[in-house]
C-alpha cells in the first residue's frame, strides 16, 4: 500500500438534520431543548446555570443556551462555526446551523445540502408565516426527503386539540403544494419540553411519536454504492515519481482494472491501483470514500474533472454549455439577466452568465410568474450559460448530484441553483456563449497606475454635464490616467440612435449606457457618464449592472440657471412646444436623494473640474 499519510483524512459519518422555521416560532428554544434533553452540552457549565436558575423558580430560557454557545463558537473556541453535533441511541446527529438570517440560508444550501431530515417549527396559534414559506421551498430546494412538523408553542392555545388540527391541515396542505413528504407532525412545547423527548401529559390525545423518536426513526440514508461510479477531481499528487488523482467517490464503486473516462478531456484509463489512507488494500473503493487513484496512462485531469465509468452509455454525465437551474437568490440586491459568476459543482467551477431569467416563484401562491429581477432571497427558474460545455448530473433529492452553487469574484455565496438540466435554444433565439476575462482587476490596476471607477453623472439639460465631463477627461488624460467618456448626445448619435425620449426609451437609453461602461470600467478605464438619467429608478437599474466601482455624481446648478444657459436652445424651443417630453418642462427630473458626489455647477467652471478631478483621482488611487 502506497503511503499517502500526509493527506487528508476521511469525516466520522453523522446524520446531518437542519431546524427551520420563522423568526419567534422557536428554533433557538427547540436546539437549546435538544442539547439539553440529549445530554449533549458540550459545557458542563451551561447545565449549571440552568439548574441554578431552577431552583431559584425562574424559567429557564432555553434559546440563551443557544446564545452561549454562540459566543463560544464566535471565539471559535468549542464547536465547529455552524454544526451542533448530539447524539441519540448511539446514532450521531448534527445540526447545521448559523447566526444571522443570512449565514443560515447559506448554510443551508451549502452545509445542509446533505442532510437528510429537517424540523420545519411552526407557532401552532400562528400557524405558516412568511419564514415558514420560504425555509419551505429551501427544503424543496435542497433535496430535503424527511421533514418533521413541530407545532410549537402548543401550550400557548392549551393543546387545544380542535386548534391544532386545524395548524396542522394548513401545514399539510402548504407542503402537499411543493410536493414535500411530511413525515411527522408534532404537537409540542420546546419550552416546556412537551414532546420533545418525553411525551407530554397535557396533549393526552396524541398518539403519535415524541420529536426524539420521529428523529431516531428516520432511516438511514439508501446505499449509492449501485448507482454509476462518479469521482470529482479534488487533487492531482506525486509521490515517488508516481502520480494519484485524489477525490471523494459521490457513488458508486471503483476497482482496479476498471476502465474510466477523465470528463474534461474525454479520454480513456484504466485503473491500476486504488489507495486508501491509513487502511489496508483491497483494490475496490465505493461511495463516500475519499480514495486516491493510479491512472493507465498517467493522465492528468485537473481539480474539478469528473470521473466516470467508460463504454456504458447509461452511466454518462450530462454535458451542455446552456443549464436549467432552479434559483434560490441569497444576495441583497436583486439578480439580473447578463450578470457573471462562478458556478460551483462539487469540485469544479465554471464561469456562466445569467442567460435569462425564465420564471420567478410568487411566494404566496408559489405560481411561476415572468420576472425581469429575481428579489433577494427569491426563487426562480433561470438559464445559465457557460462558455464551455459542463459535465453534470441532474439534480435529484437525497442524491450528491447537480448542487450548483453561484459565487461572486469575492467568493461569497449568492445563490443555491440545483442543475435541473441542459437549457434548450428556443428556434429564433441565440444561444449565447459568453467569455470571462482571465486577466484580474487587480493585474488591470497594477498596469495602469490606478483602480477603474464609473462616475454617473445625472443633471438637467443645461446643468453642466458634458462640459465637467470633458475638462475632466482632458486633465486626467494630462496626468496619464485612462479616462473615457460617455455622453448622452455622442451616444445617441451612434449606438442609440434608435432611441427617442419616452421613459422606455430612456431606460433603454441608460441600460446600454452602464453595459457600455461596465465593460469599459471591466477593462480598467476610469469612466465618466454624462446623461440626464431623470429617474431613481432608472439609475438604480444602471447601478445594479455595474455593481463595484459605481459612483453617482449630482451635477447640481438650479433649472433656472440652467434654462437661462441653455446651451442648445431646447428649453425655449421646449416652452414654445415644439420639444415634447423635455426634461424640467414637460418631463420629470428625479435629483439624487444620496449621491456619491456633489457637483454644484453654478459657480466657476474651472474650479468645479478642479474639485472633480481630485475626487475621482481620490476614488480610483491604489
Ligand atoms: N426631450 C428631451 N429631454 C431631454 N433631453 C433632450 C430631449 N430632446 C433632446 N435632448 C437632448 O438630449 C440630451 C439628453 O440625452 P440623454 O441621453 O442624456 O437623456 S436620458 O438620460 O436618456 O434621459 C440632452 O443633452 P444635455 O443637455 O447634455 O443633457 C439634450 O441635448
Ligand atoms: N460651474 C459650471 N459647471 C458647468 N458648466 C458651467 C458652469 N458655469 C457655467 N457653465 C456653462 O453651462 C453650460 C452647461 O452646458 P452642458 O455642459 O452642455 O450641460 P449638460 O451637458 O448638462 O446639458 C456650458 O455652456 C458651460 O460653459
Amino acid at each position: 500500500m502506497t503511503d499517502l499519510s500526509s493527506s487528508p483524512r476521511r469525516h466520522a459519518v453523522s446524520t446531518p438534520i437542519v431546524i427551520v422555521g420563522h423568526v419567534d416560532h422557536g428554533k433557538s428554544t427547540l436546539i437549546g431543548r435538544l442539547l439539553y434533553d440529549t445530554d449533549s452540552l458540550p459545557d458542563g457549565q451551561v447545565a449549571q446555570i440552568i439548574e441554578v436558575s431552577r431552583k431559584r423558580g425562574l424559567a429557564v430560557e432555553w434559546s440563551f443556551l443557544l446564545d452561549s454557545l454562540q459566543i463560544e463558537r464566535d471565539q471559535g473556541v468549542t464547536v465547529d462555526s455552524t454544526r451542533i453535533p448530539f447524539q441519540l441511541n448511539d446514532r450521531d446527529y448534527v445540526i447545521v446551523d448559523a447566526p444571522g438570517h443570512r449565514q443560515f440560508l447559506r448554510n443551508m444550501i451549502t452545509g445542509a445540502a446533505d442532510a437528510e431530515a429537517a424540523v420545519l417549527v411552526v407557532d401552532a396559534g400562528e400557524g405558516v408565516r412568511e419564514q415558514t414559506r420560504r425555509h419551505a421551498m429551501l427544503l424543496r430546494l435542497i433535496g430535503i426527503r424527511h421533514v418533521i412538523v413541530l407545532m410549537n408553542k402548543a401550550d400557548a392555545v392549551d393543546f387545544d386539540q380542535e386548534k391544532l388540527a386545524q395548524t396542522e391541515r394548513e401545514v399539510r396542505a402548504f407542503l402537499g403544494q411543493l410536493e414535500i413528504p411530511v413525515t411527522e407532525v408534532i404537537p409540542a412545547s420546546a419550552r416546556d419540553g412537551d414532546n420533545i423527548a418525553n411525551r407530554s401529559e397535557r396533549a393526552a390525545w396524541y398518539q403519535g411519536p415524541t420529536l426524539l423518536e420521529a428523529l431516531a426513526a428516520i432511516p438511514a440514508p439508501p446505499s449509492r454504492w449501485a448507482l454509476p461510479f462518479r469521482m470529482p477531481v479534488q487533487d492531482v499528487y506525486r509521490f515517488d515519481g508516481v502520480r494519484y488523482v485524489a477525490g471523494r467517490i459521490e457513488r458508486g464503486t471503483v476497482r482496479e482494472g476498471d476502465r474510466l473516462v477523465i470528463g474534461s478531456q474525454g479520454q480513456e484509463a484504466t485503473v491500476a491501483e486504488v489507495c486508501r489512507w491509513h487502511a489496508p488494500h483491497r483494490g475496490v473503493a465505493g461511495s463516500g470514500e475519499s480514495i486516491a487513484l493510479r491512472l493507465e496512462p498517467d493522465l492528468v485531469p485537473d481539480r474539478g474533472d469528473l470521473l466516470y465509468p467508460a463504454h456504458d452509455e447509461a452511466a454518462k454525465p450530462l454535458c451542455a454549455p446552456r443549464l436549467k437551474t432552479r434559483l434560490f437568490w441569497l444576495r441583497g440586491e436583486p439578480l439580473q439577466v447578463g450578470e457573471s459568476f462562478r458556478l460551483r459543482l462539487a469540485t469544479a467551477e465554471h464561469d456562466v452568465t445569467v442567460a435569462s431569467i425564465d420564471a420567478v416563484v410568487d411566494l404566496d401562491d408559489l405560481s411561476l410568474r415572468p420576472g425581469e429581477e429575481v428579489p433577494p432571497d427569491g426563487f426562480a427558474e433561470i438559464t445559465l450559460a457557460a462558455s464551455h460545455n459542463v459535465l453534470f448530473d441532474a439534480f435529484a433529492p437525497g442524491m450528491p448530484d447537480g448542487r450548483g452553487v453561484l459565487v461572486d469574484r469575492h467568493q461569497r455565496i449568492v445563490g443555491g441553483a440545483p442543475l435541473l438540466g441542459p437549457a434548450e435554444t428556443a428556434e429564433g433565439q441565440h444561444a449565447i456563449h459568453p467569455t470571462a476575462s482571465r486577466v484580474t482587476p487587480q493585474e488591470r490596476s497594477a498596469l495602469k497606475g490606478h483602480k477603474s471607477g464609473v462616475f454617473w453623472m445625472t443633471g438637467l439639460p443645461g446643468s453642466g454635464k458634458s462640459t465637467l465631463a470633458r475638462g475632466a477627461e482632458e486633465r486626467l488624460a494630462a496626468a496619464g490616467r485612462a479616462v473615457t467618456v460617455l455622453d448622452g448626445d455622442t451616444l445617441r448619435s451612434g449606438l442609440c440612435s434608435d432611441l427617442g425620449f419616452s421613459p422606455e426609451d430612456r431606460r433603454e437609453n441608460i441600460r446600454r449606457a452602464a453595459h457600455v461602461a461596465k465593460i469599459l470600467a471591466d477593462a480598467g478605464q476610469i469612466v465618466l457618464v454624462a446623461l440626464v438619467s431623470p429617474l431613481a429608478e432608472d439609475r438604480a437599474i444602471a447601478q445594479r449592472i455595474i455593481g463595484e466601482g459605481w459612483h453617482e455624481v449630482f451635477v447640481n446648478a438650479p433649472q433656472a440657471l440652467c434654462e437661462k444657459r441653455d446651451p442648445k436652445g431646447l428649453y425655449a424651443q421646449a416652452r414654445d412646444g415644439r420639444i415634447s417630453d423635455f426634461t424640467g418642462v414637460s418631463a420629470p427630473y428625479e435629483a439624487p436623494q444620496k449621491p456619491d458626489i456633489v457637483l454644484p455647477a453654478d459657480g466657476d467652471e474651472q474650479a468645479c473640474i478642479t474639485e472633480f478631478v481630485t475626487v475621482v483621482n481620490r476614488a480610483v488611487s491604489l
